[in-house]
């Protein structure tokens, strides 16, 4: 079938919004199709040639929702007309990962999907007879997109995909990174450094979690007042001061805070994040991506005097079993979604998500399909 998509042909260029050939689902696999999408910093990051993983011409995108149209031969869990959000963290259930009870990175589908094809090594999207490649497992920046059914968490139908879709990953990241990853409790202090999507998330999850006082660090200061409105309740713009940011939060908290998140991306970010831990027993979550080469350091002093680097990935969750729980939720009310889609636009318009996001002037653009 024919699909429009935006597709990335090289990177640092600019999305090309074509029709693409899409292929109908093979065993195990579903064709979805996407309502609305987010635009994440990961789709600017592959997109800007850094991503030691990318590869071109991709279609990016793995923050979607959508529909259920077509499944493939033993898909059971789900049938066409369901609503579904992709997953770029699967759930098989099955393999070591899943079935250890202690983390959410599931294995069954991540060495195919990193080589950017569906787990038989091949790909679903072909443009003008040549292949494009798959991205995230998702590939949600095309209006049909072939999805491994592992990576489909089924969702409340009445939920609203222009909101939802952010659960796919940003929101998700954020919130689940507070309670499965760091696992805040009432009181705790917490500094979140960079108040994007994943940021602003990490701040209402901590929010949730009842935290003492919660630290919004962002060298942008347009971004500390949907930070207040979240429940941050310091604002630090690391550009007002001459000591290292570390050093300031320190000394606004005695010995620093429980927690720490890094929502950016900057391994120089990351250091400041950990040093800023508490002495015995603070911990820092790495969520930022870094660019292919970079490493992250310290003094092993930091992490001697009781320090721990952690790390998160879709915030730790499990996305079959927990996101049609963190639907109802948004539902509900208890998670809330709206005040991050600050631009929604058309799919000809997406190369305009990415400006907004490297001028500092969006949160989230989610694209939509169909008006
Ligand atoms: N681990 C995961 O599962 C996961 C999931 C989603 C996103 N990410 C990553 O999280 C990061 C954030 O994503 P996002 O979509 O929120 O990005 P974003 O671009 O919307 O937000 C980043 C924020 O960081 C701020 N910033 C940049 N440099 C800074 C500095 N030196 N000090 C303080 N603030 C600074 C920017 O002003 C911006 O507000 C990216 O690296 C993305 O790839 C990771
Ligand atoms: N491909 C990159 C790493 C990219 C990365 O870290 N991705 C995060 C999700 S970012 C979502 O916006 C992640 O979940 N990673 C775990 C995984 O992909 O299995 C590289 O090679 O460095
Ligand atoms: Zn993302
Ligand atoms: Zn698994």
């Amino acid at each position: 079938m024919k699909s429009r998509a935006a597709v990335a042909f090289k990177p640092g260029q600019p999305l090309e919004i074509v029709e693409i050939d899409v292929a109908p689902p093979q065993t195990g696999e579903v064709l979805v199709k996407i309502l609305n999408t987010g635009v994440c910093h990961t789709d600017a990051f592959t997109l800007s040639g850094q991503d030691p993983e990318g590869l071109f011409p991709v279609v990016l995108g793995h923050e979607g929702a959508g529909i259920v149209m077509e499944v493939g031969e033993g898909v059971s869990s789900v049938k066409p007309g369901d609503h579904v959000i992709p997953l770029y963290t699967a759930e098989c259930g099955k393999c070591e990962f899943c079935t250890s009870g202690k983390t959410n990175l599931c294995i069954a589908v991540r060495a195919t999907q990193g080589k950017g094809v569906m787990p038989d090594g091949t790909s679903r999207f072909s443009y003008k007879g040549q292949p494009l490649y798959h991205y995230m497992g998702c590939s949600t920046f095309s209006e049909y997109t072939v999805v491994a059914e592992v990576s489909l968490a089924k969702v409340n139908p009445k939920s609203n995909p222009e909101h939802v879709c952010l659960l796919g990953c940003g929101v998700t990241t954020g919130i689940g990174a507070v309670h499965n990853t760091a696992k805040v409790q009432e009181g705790d202090s917490v500094a979140v450094f960079g108040l994007g999507g994943i940021g602003l998330a990490v701040i209402q999850g901590a929010r949730q979690a009842k935290a003492g006082r919660i630290f919004a660090i962002d060298t942008n200061p347009d971004k500390f007042e949907l930070a207040k409105a979240f429940g941050a309740t310091d604002f630090i713009n690391p550009k007002d001061y001459e000591a290292p940011i570390q050093q300031v939060i320190i000394e606004m908290t005695g010995w620093g805070v429980d927690h720490s998140f890094e929502c950016i991306g900057n391994v120089e970010v990351m250091r400041a994040a950990l040093e800023c831990a508490h002495r015995g027993w603070g911990q820092s979550v790495v969520i930022g991506v870094a660019g292919a080469g970079k490493e992250i350091s310290t003094r092993p002093f930091q992490l001697v005097t009781g320090r721990t680097w952690k790390g998160t990935a879709f915030g730790g969750v499990k996305g079959r079993t927990q996101l049609p729980g963190m639907v109802e939720d948004a539902m509900a009310g208890k998670i809330e979604l709206a005040p991050f889609v600050t631009h929604t636009m058309p799919l000809e318009d997406i190369n305009t998500a990415f400006d907004l996001m490297h001028e500092g002037k969006s949160i989230r653009s989610v694209i939509h399909y169909t008006p």
